[in-house]
């Protein structure tokens, strides 16, 4: 996940390849709360590990369920059956609405039949979010809630410690027309008192019919069989207990889908790809927003399924412009309105004023951020009008801490105008999808030439590795510390008894040798590991014989030119800091920013010198001092690709500075290189 102010995602020009999506944040919360209110253990498989499935878990574990954790996208729900352990609780929900609202109902039917009382607040914006139509509903039925802010919006107290009779013989009245996720409360929390039939009444026309049918679908598979009569009248029938049905495979997000569909539509296909294929939610898809599949062929997309997986190639292009009620698909809507943006012709998007009560006014939000790319938009209280840009702005999209925004204007790199997008805050995402963007860049190509690389060159022990690695960290870029492949091609020429003192080095043979050595290195990165055929050597290449090895062999030519297309290689999405000898000069020469880093010999060998003692390696400042001058004098002085400035170099003497100043002015200088609308 980028944990980063902003990101910045150069223009992108093709897509291709396989997705694989995280679980439905509709189903993963629903069955949560399914599991931990049955009779059984349930083991949950796929589950969404994200902000909104995370707080549902903590608030069942607080509630007294034991969750045990079997992997990162598998569970074990030891079911409660419908009795609560815990008399009285605290739950922070964040801005999760599929936690806030069942549970809500929950606990106030629990706390009244059984006694309990408990607290249910959010992040501010949930305090924001209406909830006054389910609370009116529970206290038809008696049950006792407190708004503990604002009348009809969260923080909420349910119960006042004492049971409470319950009023279930008459049907409880619910607004459907405000969220969905009031009957689905009652839905999921009704089962719990049902020692008679108990009816439920939808005032007003219902919304987000879909979402129900998943209700329906899942408290089928927990046992319990809801007689619905139409869309306005739903009965649990008396005796109805939850069971657990031992396993539940969770389906892939069909809203998540709809940004990788989107980008089927969009991108041209990467060069031997055929478009993108979307695993683990398919045409057969329980999820209402699979029909957003229907309103992306609308517009042109090619798109064909299986069960259980999508396959999306680009098909009218430009897109065609739609009219289209979207009241079935409000989240995955919100993807339609970027791919408006590469549509001829204006698109509207009616039936949405549940967009205005979402994780924000995001008719508003969607506006104001698509207005910024230089499309026209007409805002209505329901609906959303968009034409598209005649010439496009590069932009900072805000995302007003949602996930979807922050997502589908990702979309927007495509632009015809080669125009870079910068999302902020894209943490955001974190919310149903934390590895939205890496999967994104994992399936999408940008020309090497538009994917940003800052160079940071300079002697030994300068700080450039530790520099590259923040000045990254903070722009979620990659990191090339391009010395390791020096120091590896050494290793493992002592791993195969070849030869690499200085006369050694000066025999043809022994040179060519050490050049197909470097040309077949077997090499693996992993999670900031270095892997040697298949060895840990992560710790081997950093000692100081392992530098000097690495500083002899580099001056060899086959060995550099085998090691130029590997460092070239990992000019990858979004961006990349390379740091290095040759980075500016030879490597990557048309480099956004290049910083040649400095320090005096004497502070670099103090640095050394403290680096090795703190782990232990015993080590004489004298010895490191000579060393590393004599490094700095081989490097600067071979033909091939020598330390040096390059032309257009900066210079940075980091000897007074601390680490984070050094951090700062280089991102100073990076900022003040982007264009205006980085500013
Ligand atoms: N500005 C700085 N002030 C103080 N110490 C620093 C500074 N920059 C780096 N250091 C420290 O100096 C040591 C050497 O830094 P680093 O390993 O990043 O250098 P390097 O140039 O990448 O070395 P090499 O080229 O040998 O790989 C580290 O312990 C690091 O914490
Ligand atoms: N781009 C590079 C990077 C490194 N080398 C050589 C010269 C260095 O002395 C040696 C080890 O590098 P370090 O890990 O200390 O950065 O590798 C080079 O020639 N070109």
């Amino acid at each position: 996940m980028y944990a980063i102010p902003f990101l910045d995602i150069p223009p992108l020009r093709s897509a291709g390849g396989t997705v694989t999506l995280p679980g439905s944040k509709s189903i993963s919360n629903r069955v949560l709360l399914l599991a931990a209110l049955s009779d059984g253990e349930t083991t949950l498989h796929d589950l969404l590990d994200s902000d909104d499935t995370r707080v549902m878990l903590t608030a069942l574990q607080t509630l007294g369920c034991q969750v045990t954790r079997l992997g990162p996208q598998q569970v074990k729900v030891q079911g409660l059956g419908g009795r609560l352990p815990v008399r009285q609780a605290q739950l922070f929900l964040g801005n999760a609405g599929t936690a806030m609202r069942p549970l809500t109902a929950a606990l106030a039917l629990l706390a009244s039949t059984h006694g309990g009382v408990f607290e249910l607040s959010g992040i501010p914006r949930m305090h924001e979010r209406p909830i006054g139509d389910l609370v009116d509903a529970l206290r038809q039925l008696g049950c006792p809630i407190a708004c503990l802010g604002r009348e009809g919006y969260p923080p909420l107290r349910v119960g006042h410690g004492a049971p409470v009779p319950l009023q279930l013989q008459a049907p409880i009245r619910v607004r459907g027309d405000v969220s969905s996720q009031f009957l689905t409360a009652l839905l999921l929390a009704l089962p719990l008192v049902a020692q008679q039939d108990v009816t439920i009444e939808v005032v007003g026309e219902l919304i987000s019919k879909p979402y129900i049918e998943i209700t329906l679908a899942l408290l089928a598979r927990f046992g319990v069989a809801v007689i619905r009569d139409g869309w306005q009248r739903f009965t649990i029938p008396a005796g109805s207990r939850y069971r657990s049905p031992g396993g539940v495979h969770v389906e892939g997000d069909a809203s998540s889908a709809s940004y990788f569909i989107a980008l089927g539509a969009i991108a041209p296909a990467s060069p031997g790809h055929d478009g993108i294929t979307i695993q683990g939610v398919g045409l057969a898809s329980m999820q209402g927003d699979i029909r957003f599949v229907d309103a992306a062929r609308a517009m042109g997309a090619d798109i064909t399924g299986s069960a259980n997986q999508l396959h999306i190639r680009r098909g009218h292009w430009p897109l065609k412009a739609i009219d289209l009620d979207c009241n079935h698909i409000p989240d995955a809507a919100m993807t339609l309105a970027v791919m408006a943006l590469y549509a001829q012709g204006t698109t509207t998007l009616r039936n949405i004023a549940s967009w205005r009560v979402k994780e924000t006014d995001r008719i508003a939000a969607m506006a104001c951020e698509l207005r910024k790319l230089g499309a026209t938009v007409e805002e209505a209280h329901d609906a959303i009008r968009i034409t598209p840009p005649t010439h496009w702005h590069a932009a900072r999209i805000h995302t007003y801490d949602d996930h979807r925004v922050a997502m589908c204007f990702s979309l927007a790199a495509f632009n015809p105008a080669g125009q870079p997008v910068r999302i902020e805050d894209p943490k955001c995402v974190a919310k149903t999808f934390p590895d939205y963007f890496e999967t994104l860049f994992g399936v999408c190509q940008a020309a090497p030439a538009d994917i940003p690389v800052i160079c940071i060159d300079g002697p030994t022990a300068s700080g450039k590795g530790t520099l590259a690695t923040a000045v990254a960290e903070r722009l979620g870029y990659h990191v090339l510390d391009s010395g390791v492949l020096y120091r590896l091609v050494g290793l493992a020429a002592e791993r195969q008894g070849i030869p690499t003192d200085a006369a050694s080095l000066t025999q043809p043979a022994v040179a060519e040798r050490l050049g197909q050595l470097a040309a077949t290195l077997p090499v693996r990165f992993d999670a900031g590991r270095v892997w040697l055929d298949g060895e840990d050597v992560s710790d081997a290449v950093r000692t100081e014989s392992a530098g000097m090895a690495a500083s002899r062999v580099s001056a060899l030519p086959p060995v550099r030119q085998a090691l130029l297309d590997l460092q070239r290689r990992f000019r990858a999405l979004p961006g990349l800091v390379a740091d290095g000898r040759d980075m500016g000069t030879v490597i990557f020469p048309d480099a956004a920013l290049k910083v040649f880093l400095t320090a005096s010999a004497e502070q670099r060998a103090n640095r050394r010198h403290k680096q090795l003692i703190s782990k232990g390696i015993p080590a004489r400042i004298e010895d490191l001092l000579a060393d590393l001058k004599a490094r700095d004098a081989r490097d600067m002085s071979r033909q091939d690709a020598p330390l040096k400035p390059a032309e257009d170099a900066l210079p940075l003497d980091n000897s007074a500075q601390s680490i984070e100043e050094s951090v700062q002015q280089v991102l100073a200088w990076w900022q003040a290189r982007r264009p205006d609308w980085a500013h």
